[in-house]
């Protein structure tokens, strides 16, 4: 197996892992979807983080090396499409960290290739690109990193030799689903509003929505044999809403830029796997259908 490291999505994620990555000693590929991207890098070849110009390369997905090591960083709504586009070039055995927001695309990516190893990772870094290649770290946070088939990940031990705060995580299955919980509870209601996270406990009408929406999210996670929080979801809720009052969610920063949102990942998913479990979510399912009608539109 090579030490490279191929990057699916090199975007604010994508560019703060290929930085690390490189500072940790590894050396990474980009995979870039279009040639005018491909032009821009190769005016560098290097993404400029904090001044300093982490060096590394760049191809399309037709490229014709194969893949040992990918992280897989695009939107969650991406995924399907980037992921076919470089399929036939993974080996197997070979190790594919899927890094996102929300849950379906984790489980999706183990089903099209069950000869890889696929790790799930969740991150409280906040990152955006203020031009491409020219990355912002906006806020260190913490990668949990695990899988549910395999406790012990000794590869992740040379990882950690970078600028970025890494964990192993024994039960991430645990850590996506609070994530997607208080992405349930903020990312809609946000987009939908077009308010900043802190509207959400200063207007009691958004209050109580989003109350309910945390009622139902804790019935699916218990359904889903998942103890989301000692204390009940929403005051977790409330607290994130609280330490993020001034930010725009990023769902609200995708609709308002026209993008296509997370929401299949997020409450879609929440949606799909109460529809299993035979759990009605009237709540959750009514705000699935508005932030989607808002995509359309
Ligand atoms: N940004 C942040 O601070 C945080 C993000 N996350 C999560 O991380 C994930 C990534 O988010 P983020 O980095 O912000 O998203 P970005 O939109 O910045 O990056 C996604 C990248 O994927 C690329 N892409 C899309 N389709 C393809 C394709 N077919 N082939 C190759 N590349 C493709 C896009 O390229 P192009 O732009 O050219 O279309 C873009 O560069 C999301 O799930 C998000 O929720 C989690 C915590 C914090
Ligand atoms: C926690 C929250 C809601 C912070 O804005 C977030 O993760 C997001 O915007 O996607």
């Amino acid at each position: 197996m090579t030490q490279q490291w191929h990057i699916l999505g090199a975007g604010a994620i994508g560019s703060l892992w290929a930085c690390h990555l490189v500072d940790a000693g590894f050396p990474v590929k980009l995979i870039l979807h279009t040639q005018e991207k491909l032009d821009i890098f190769k005016q560098k070849n290097s993404i400029l983080l904090a001044d300093r110009a982490y060096p590394m390369t760049a191809e399309l997905a037709d490229a014709t090396d194969t893949i040992d090591q990918l992280l897989i960083t695009t939107k969650t709504v991406d995924t399907n499409a980037a992921f076919n586009s470089i399929q036939a070039r993974i080996n197997p055995g070979a190790r594919l960290m899927v890094l996102q927001n929300g849950m379906g695309s984790q489980q999706w990516v183990q089903a099209q290739r069950p000869d890889t190893n696929v790790t799930w990772a969740s991150t409280t870094d906040g990152a955006w690109l203020k031009a491409p290649f020219h990355l912002h770290h906006a806020g260190q946070g913490i990668t949990h990193i695990g899988s549910p088939q395999q406790q012990c990940l000794p590869w992740i031990t040379p990882l950690k030799n970078g600028f970025l705060t890494l964990e192993e995580d024994s039960d991430i299955r645990l850590t996506l689903w609070r994530k997607l919980a208080i992405n349930c509870a903020i990312n809609p209601l946000t987009a939908l509003h077009r308010c900043k996270n802190g509207a959400l406990i200063n207007n009691p009408d958004y209050l109580s929505t989003m109350a309910a929406i945390c009622r139902e999210v804790e019935l699916v996670a218990q359904a889903s044999h998942i103890e989301l929080f000692d204390g009940p979801l929403i005051e977790q809720a409330c607290h994130v809403a609280e330490i993020t009052a001034e930010n725009y969610s990023s769902m609200l920063q995708d609709v308002q830029k026209g993008r296509q949102t997370e929401i299949d990942s997020i409450t879609g998913y929440l949606c799909e796997t109460a529809k299993s479990a035979g759990i009605p979510v009237p709540i959750n399912l009514m705000l699935l259908n508005k932030i989607k009608q808002i995509q359309t539109t």
